[in-house]
């Protein structure tokens, strides 16, 4: 075999195995080292997918694909095309959860991620150069690991979730595969079990925090700013203590968000809306309870407050909806240990004649009657029948979602919600959910999952070379899912499903991309929105 022919073989973003054609075979040093028959991509894909159903266990088929991925990404996306909704599980959230737990076990392949060693601070700007092999970066995702879902630190294993979310960006919203770079952010880890497992593949030491921490990040985006600088930047995963410090810092200069903070608030406030649109309710009379108060609990209440706003209330009116519930119970003002997040959502003692015995869920729920309930707690099964039943004896719609990711950790489940409320709840979940059936009626479970938004909001961001993200374009985002949905079938989702995903994060990402040309905040001149956002799609075929 030629360098040439080697090279492009093992190429995941130029090979096209069986597909190659014989005058390609002949070109590239080829001849003679595949099979004779010269497949179509679709024959490929349907011997792929055949491959992929015979594998027994959802961990099977991930490491399937995940190989497939690692040899011939534009196979694997046209495969993904076709089953989006069986593949996203997979892929991403929940099966994802697993491979992260099991990563130096499963590890075959670094995945084209870049790998940012607390460490060694003078490699970072070469460790990205290196990982992206001159390709014209316009999207990164990092992480550094520290919250990994509701799983807590997973070190340097949490690299797959920066890959999983790219897998989404490209089956959703269509980026160039070869226009992405995942990144792991190694500060160390305080996960025991991995700082105590001799095949741990990262820097085996406790996290850094504070300035050396800092520095290696800030290091970072000027690594990334420089080597791409057309590129987004998606934090994912972070602690609650550095989450939203590092967005505070980069928000105003770059082209970035954070996904946790912003990218829940987005899918949250659209399902809200979407609930709302059901129920026929205005959001200025909604009470809404966040259990969880931390990077998404307190993301989610930001959005909804810019949306109150938005309807007219003052900032001071907005914050009396709120009810910020985390491991002391109701947040007060006098509260110990509130972040800076926290502070802008507590209440006052005077409020309630019992505000010492506000300690719990159950307590809260009782005293305040909220009509919207989001979990984002880690807290499983914390959402139980007779929390809901309090909740629903007082509103006829409640509102209520369970978010915490993966599966084993949701405040409740879907099933249990419906029937709880006789069928009244109005419910989202983080993970998928199947359709309930209860009472003869079919209730489509929306999920709420930032999955839903992300694609579309950094693919218009991207399309439309946006300097920043600020408020208006978020907003004007939230509301782009509207319509999607028939809300007067009985039974209908607060938020589309995951097989329209395609459909309705254009939709998003030409509304984001409108928004960013409406305020000028374009770097490069672009006139249709749509446009540019339909020049930027890349289609899984092969060149
Ligand atoms: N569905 C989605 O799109 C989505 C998006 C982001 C996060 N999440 C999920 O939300 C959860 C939280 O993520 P995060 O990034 O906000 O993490 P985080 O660590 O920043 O926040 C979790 C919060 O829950 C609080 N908490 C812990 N135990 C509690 C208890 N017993 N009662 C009340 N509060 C308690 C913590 O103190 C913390 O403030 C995770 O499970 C994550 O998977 C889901
Ligand atoms: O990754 C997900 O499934 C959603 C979210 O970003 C989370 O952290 O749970
Ligand atoms: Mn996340």
């Amino acid at each position: 075999m030629t360098q040439t022919a080697d090279t492009i073989l093992n190429n995941p973003f130029l090979n096209k195995g069986t597909a190659f054609t014989k005058a390609e075979r002949q070109e590239l040093g080829l001849t003679g080292t595949l099979p004779s028959a010269v497949q179509t991509i679709e024959e490929q894909t349907t011997q792929a997918y055949g491959q992929f159903q015979s594998k027994a266990t959802r961990l099977e088929k991930r490491i399937f694909l995940m190989n497939l991925f690692n040899e011939n990404r534009t196979l694997f996306y046209h495969l993904m095309d076709e089953h989006v909704v069986e593949f996203m599980p997979i892929v991403y959230d929940p099966v994802v959860a697993d491979s992260i737990e099991q990563y130096n076990q499963l590890f075959l392949d670094p995945q084209n991620a870049a790998f940012v060693s607390v460490d060694a601070p003078e490699d970072v700007e070469a460790t990205l150069k290196n990982a992206a092999e001159g390709r014209d970066i316009r999207l990164v995702v990092v992480t550094d690991a520290e919250g990994i879902l509701g799983m807590g630190d997973w070190g340097v294993n949490g690299v797959d979730i920066a890959v999983g979310k790219l897998m989404v960006y490209t089956a959703a919203a269509g980026i160039d595969p070869s226009q992405v770079l995942p990144v792991s952010i190694d500060a160390g880890t305080n996960n025991q079990k991995l700082l105590d497992d001799p095949m741990y593949l990262g820097n085996r030491h406790k996290r850094v925090y504070g300035d050396q921490y800092y520095d290696v990040i800030d290091k970072f985006v000027k690594a990334e700013q420089k080597l791409f600088p057309e590129s987004l930047l998606h934090w994912e995963d972070f602690g609650r203590s550095n989450a939203q410090v590092i967005l505070d810092k980069y928000k105003d200069d770059i082209a970035t968000f954070n996904d946790d903070i912003q990218g829940t608030g987005m899918v949250v406030l659209a399902g809200i809306l979407g609930a709302l649109n059901i129920s026929k309710e205005s959001i200025k009379d909604q009470k809404i309870l966040s259990f969880g108060a931390g990077t998404a609990g307190m993301g989610i209440a930001n959005q909804i407050m810019d949306e109150l706003m938005q309807a007219g209330l003052t900032e001071a009116e907005a914050k009396q909806h709120f009810y910020a519930v985390d491991k002391q119970g109701l947040l007060f003002d006098d509260t110990d240990d509130l972040t800076p997040a926290q502070k802008e959502f507590t209440r006052s003692r005077s409020e309630f004649s019992n505000a010492d015995e506000l300690t719990n869920l159950e307590a809260v729920v009782k005293a305040v009657h909220p009509t919207v309930m989001i979990g984002t707690s880690t807290q499983p099964g914390t959402f139980t029948e007779s929390i809901i039943k309090e909740m629903a004896a007082h509103t006829e719609r409640p509102i209520i979602f369970p978010l915490s990711n993966p599966t084993k950790l949701a405040e409740a489940k879907a099933e249990d919600l419906i029937k709880w409320t006789d069928g009244r709840a109005l419910v989202a979940t983080g993970i998928p959910a199947d359709d309930v059936e209860y009472n003869g009626v079919t209730y489509q479970i929306g999920q709420g999952n930032n999955a839903l938004m992300y694609p579309g909001l950094g693919f218009g961001l991207i399309a439309s070379t946006a300097k920043v993200l600020n408020s208006e374009t978020l907003s004007a985002a939230c509301h782009a899912l509207g319509g999607i949905v028939d809300t007067s079938k009985p039974g209908a989702a607060v938020l589309p499903p995951v097989a329209k995903i395609t459909e309705f994060s254009q939709k998003l990402a030409e509304v984001v991309a409108q928004s960013v040309i409406d305020q000028k905040l374009n770097k490069e001149p672009i006139t249709s929105a749509k446009q540019a956002v339909a020049d930027m799609k890349w289609v899984p075929e092969y060149k």
